[in-house]
């Protein structure tokens, strides 16, 4: 209670709980006699954020202690608010082990008004953690990139082997988003998904389960043995473009082609590409020449993707469909050149070089090629996008289906891959890389 020199009092009421509330009489006497009033408290406002807890193994526990009766409510990752409390509590305290695995946030509702949501903690998956480890022997590593570890594995129930694409959270990849749209995927050219383990084999790691390509990497495959030549990169440019042709048909933008993306399997009849790794892939909603998401929607990306990207990424706009065929075109040229067209001595002449559409066909390297290979490489390399050849136009071009069976040398495009490979010779050998008269 304070007490001003005018004689006035003030009495505040502070730190209130919901079972506070009510009618309070206040008596106020002195000397010359007392006086009395009653008011009415009321609690109310928008309450708090919920303390969540990690509860060993693999639950939660979330607490609460608010001034008004309160509803829990939770979401887990990439889907809608439910409620989690039959009736209302000023304070709670509630374990959580039965929800399935995932990333969840809490909030409290009170009165209408929902408070802020705690941040994303992961729950459940103790279960999964279990059945996970008895069905999947781990073998071999097949590959790393910027979000994810890929490890072959054997089912042990059918004997199959997989591949299992580990995804770390939090480094901006969506694994749940790569599976829906793998799940869509039907097309001999696009790698198929199997399951999904949320929270396996750990808190804050998503498994998924993916159809094993075993032949590596295409070029890798291509550059080992006699049978590099122009009908060879004739016939996988056709796949290439048919997978590419079949996500835009249905509304899917892959944007990260490059040669550690293109995989081929070679269990079949003929070797048959395979394309990788949806996690940079965008559901356009409109077809090949679709609306573009908001940059904030696609990764970031990797420095090993510069070389494969269109002059409309490096300036900073929309991804659309039309990034797939301005890739398709760079990896037209390194597969039948080993050279990279717009690669230089730093980023930013390789930058420069690619908004410019800076790029030649040096005749040293080109001679020997059908010039209809070059036309297609123009039209995919065409610098505005709208005018762009889609991968379904570039599927009519006649070199891909005539291609003479021309051996190539696989000489530069060792090297290229040399380049490329983790710890691989880098910078320093990429001025030879370029195309000599660039
Ligand atoms: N299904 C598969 N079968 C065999 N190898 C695979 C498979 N999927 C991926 N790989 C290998 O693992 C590597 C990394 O996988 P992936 O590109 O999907 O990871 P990422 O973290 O999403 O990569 P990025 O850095 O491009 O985002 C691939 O470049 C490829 O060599």
């Amino acid at each position: 209670m304070d007490l001003a020199p005018d004689g006035l009092a003030t009495l505040t009421i502070r730190d209130v709980r919901a079972q506070d509330a009510g009618v309070y009489c206040c008596l106020v006497s002195n000397a010359l006699g007392g006086v009395q009033s009653s008011a009415r408290l009321v609690v109310g406002g928008a309450p708090g954020v919920p303390a969540v807890r990690a509860l060993a193994p693999g639950g939660l526990l979330v607490q609460w202690d608010e001034p008004a009766p309160a509803h829990l409510e939770y979401c887990r990752a990439g889907e809608d608010w439910r409620r989690a409390t039959e009736a209302p509590a000023a304070a709670c305290s509630l374990p959580l082990a039965e929800l399935p695995p995932g990333q969840y946030s809490f909030r409290l509702v009170a009165g209408g008004a929902a408070g802020p949501a705690s941040a994303p903690a992961p729950c459940g998956g103790s279960w999964q953690r279990e059945q996970f480890a008895r069905r999947y022997s781990l073998e071999e590593e097949l590959g790393r990139g910027r979000t994810a570890r890929v490890v072959a594995a054997r089912d042990t129930g059918t004997g199959q082997r997989v591949a299992l694409k580990q995804v770390v959270s939090g480094r901006g990849a969506d694994a749940s988003r790569e599976y829906r749209v793998l799940c869509r995927c039907a097309h001999g050219g696009l790698v198929r998904a199997l399951a999904l383990f949320s929270e396996v084999p750990r808190a804050g790691v998503t498994s998924l389960v993916l159809e094993l390509v075993a032949g590596g990497p295409l070029l890798d495959w291509a550059a080992s043995g006699p049978h590099y030549t122009q009908q060879l990169v004739a016939t996988h440019m056709r796949q290439l473009l048919s997978a590419l042709d079949w996500l835009h048909a249905n509304n899917v933008a892959h944007l990260d082609v490059r040669p550690e993306n293109i995989l081929v399997e070679l269990s079949g009849a003929q070797p048959q590409l395979k394309l990788v790794d949806l996690g940079s892939a965008i559901e356009t909603g409109g077809g090949a020449g679709g609306a573009g998401a908001s940059p904030s929607e696609v990764l970031p990306p990797a420095p090993a993707q510069l070389e494969f990207a269109p002059p409309e990424y490096v300036l900073g706009r929309p991804p659309t469909p039309a990034w797939d065929s301005w890739a398709a075109g760079v990896f037209l040229y390194v597969f039948l050149t080993g050279l990279s067209p717009f690669l230089d001595e730093s980023i930013e002449e390789t930058t420069a070089n690619i908004i410019k559409c800076d790029y030649c066909f040096p005749p040293e390297h080109w001679a020997g090629v059908a010039p209809r290979a070059q036309a297609l490489i123009r039209a995919l390399l065409e610098p505005a996008a709208a005018t762009r050849l889609a991968p379904a136009a570039a599927l009519q071009e006649p070199w891909l289906h005539e291609a003479p069976a021309t051996p190539l040398s696989a000489t530069q495009l060792k090297t290229f891959l040399e380049r490329r490979r983790p710890g691989g010779l880098g910078d320093a050998i990429c001025q030879s890389l370029r195309s000599p008269d660039t």
